[in-house]
């Protein structure tokens, strides 16, 4: 339980302003101690109602004056102002929470769009949707019970006061008893705890199963997996809500039996203070009202914290969660300059790199040399470390040994980010939004004129396409560009990298996925660029590259 709360506080952040938490601190022992003066003044309102004759409390109250009129009006002021108290607590409290939950989704998102690829790459994105979807509004659920809780046990604390100033005996008989059922209930909370453990783990097997069977509809369809992935995805929800059934259930029956104790309690209490207690009929009326109001009360803050602790391994969860992505952040994620410019030469010096975890290293001492304007083929085997190589001069890997160096200048993390705008990557299958055809070219230049993208629809051989469609530019292409041909996918993948004018275009097989002479006509594209800037082409046929500069071959870790 600690765990969790120390969880929530390293969640806490800046924006959520010291000065609103002390101020919400403040109406809260406001709101309990008007409402405290407000029963009190019951006793001598009562009294001169007519209970007069049996007497009453003494202190504060014996010197307020007896008339009606006067203790009437100011019950309403304090009321009116109880109420006035209780609006101001609940605003600065959902400001609270709503900065909390803004300012929590933004630094999770922030994280992981922040994150190294490096990282990143070993990741199931299935974690991630897990995080927003249902951790971080657990832990939502869990901070507003947290700054519900000190409000009730605020309240609570003036009825006990009250109470206390009326029969200091019976109220510390009371306090016992309440401290004594915390204590017969403390398994409940325990065990709502291993039930919210439990719904964490179980929610992420949800999340799972939905973000990979979405990510893999077609294959589903095309395999006919889809009474498997149902199943599935049965078995995860089933275990998911179980555990709520669960927690409700403990829920249910916490109330049951609390509802029965504090039922026993009450009538206990009321005819101990009748005939034990022996109390003036003011005293006896505010105390019975007290009572009334203060058993429930402290069965709901037993409720309320079951259902906190529920929630509460969210924290834990969450913060695990984005303080594993701060930690693998780029070193320099915000670009300190602006894109790099690069006019002679992209250098690779004596580069090794593995990727860990006991794997031999995927490269051994690479040279190689990309002249500017340069069409550049490399091919090699499956696994050899082409792809590799592609990050690396990207700027998305870094080298464990050796050096990259862009017009002699070594390519180090720090510049690393402003490198990749000078970068267009592309690889074999291209990712495409559900967008028009403009917003996914202006995806990589949002200022971009509908004369530009023409121009690279054009340089990437899409023009006859855009012609034929009747929404031109405006059509949209579908989830992943699923309304396009493989060939046209690539096409526009190429014009919107092209759109960007990258210094340095780095291909991954981009047409392998695609027939033979669909693969021959964007190679030939491809070709065609040559001049305008300098390209590393990976492919398994480089023998249909004709225009190349150079051919290199990756084996056992080095170019030859
Ligand atoms: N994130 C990773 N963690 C561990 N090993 C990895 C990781 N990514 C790649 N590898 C391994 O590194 C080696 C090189 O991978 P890479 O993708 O660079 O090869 P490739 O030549 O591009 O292969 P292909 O032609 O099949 O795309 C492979 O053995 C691969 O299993």
């Amino acid at each position: 339980m600690l765990d969790d709360l120390r969880a929530a506080w390293r969640l806490r952040s800046g924006q959520a302003r010291g000065w609103r938490l002390a101020f919400l601190t403040l109406l809260v022992v406001l709101a309990g101690a008007t409402d405290g003066v407000g029963l009190a003044l019951l006793v001598p309102l009562l009294n001169a109602l007519g209970a007069a004759e049996t007497g009453g409390t003494g202190g504060w109250l014996a010197l307020l004056p007896r008339s009606l009129p006067v203790l009437l009006s100011l019950f309403l002021v304090v009321v009116m102002l109880r109420a006035l108290i209780a609006r101001a607590q609940q605003i600065v409290g959902a400001e609270l929470s709503f900065d909390f939950a803004v300012a929590l989704r933004v630094r999770a998102y922030g994280a992981i769009a922040r994150a190294s690829w490096s990282w990143l790459r070993s990741r199931r994105a299935a974690d991630f949707h897990a995080l927003f979807s249902t951790e971080i509004e657990r832990v939502e659920h869990a901070t507003h019970l947290l700054l519900e809780v000190p409000a009730r046990l605020s309240i609570l604390a003036a009825h006990f006061a009250v109470a206390f100033a009326i029969a200091p005996g019976f109220t510390a008989l009371a306090l016992a008893f309440g401290t004594a059922l915390g204590w017969l209930m403390r398994h409940r909370l325990t065990e709502s705890r291993r039930l919210g453990e439990f719904a964490s783990a179980a929610n992420l097997r949800v999340s799972r199963e939905i973000t990979e069977f979405l990510q893999a509809l077609k294959l589903t369809k095309a395999y006919g997996a889809e009474t498997q992935h149902v199943a599935a995805f049965e078995a995860a929800a089933r275990s998911a809500e179980g555990a709520d059934l669960a927690a409700a259930r403990l829920q249910a029956n916490t109330r049951l039996l609390l509802d029965c104790i504090v039922a026993v309690a009450l009538a206990g209490f009321l005819w101990l203070a009748a005939s034990w207690a022996r109390l003036p009929l003011a005293d006896l009326l505010v105390l019975i009202l007290v009572f009334q109001r203060l058993l429930p009360m402290l069965q709901s803050v037993q409720e309320l914290a079951q259902q906190f602790v529920h929630a509460a391994p969210a924290y834990r969860a969450v913060a695990d969660a984005v303080e594993a992505c701060e930690a693998a952040a780029d070193s320099a994620p915000e670009p300190a300059e602006p894109a790099i410019a690069f006019e002679r030469e992209i250098r690779m010096e004596d580069v090794r790199f593995g990727y860990g975890g006991g794997h031999p290293d995927v490269l051994r001492g690479v040279d190689l040399s990309l002249p500017a304007g340069s069409l550049t083929v490399m091919s090699g085997v499956s696994g050899a470390g082409k792809s590799t190589i592609l990050d690396l001069l990207g700027g998305l890997l870094t080298p464990q040994s050796g050096r990259i160096l862009v017009d002699g200048r070594e390519l180090t993390p720090d510049i690393a980010p402003a490198w990749r705008r000078s970068v267009g990557t592309m690889s074999q299958e291209a990712f495409l939004f559900h967008a028009s055809i403009r917003e996914n070219l202006a995806w990589s230049k949002p200022d971009a004129s509908d004369e530009a993208m023409l121009e690279t629809l054009r340089l990437a051989g899409l023009t006859d396409l855009i012609a034929a469609l009747p929404q031109g530019l405006d059509t949209v292409v579908g989830d992943r560009g699923a309304s396009l041909s493989g060939g046209e996918r690539q096409r526009l993948a190429l014009a919107r990298l092209l759109l960007r004018a990258p210094r340095l275009i780095l291909l991954d097989e981009p047409a392998s996925a695609l027939d033979a002479g669909n693969e021959e006509r964007i190679l030939e594209t491809i070709a065609g660029l040559k001049g305008r800037t300098t390209i590393l082409l990976v492919t398994h046929r480089p023998d249909t590259v004709a225009a190349a500069d150079h051919h290199v071959t990756l084996v056992d870790g080095r170019l030859v």
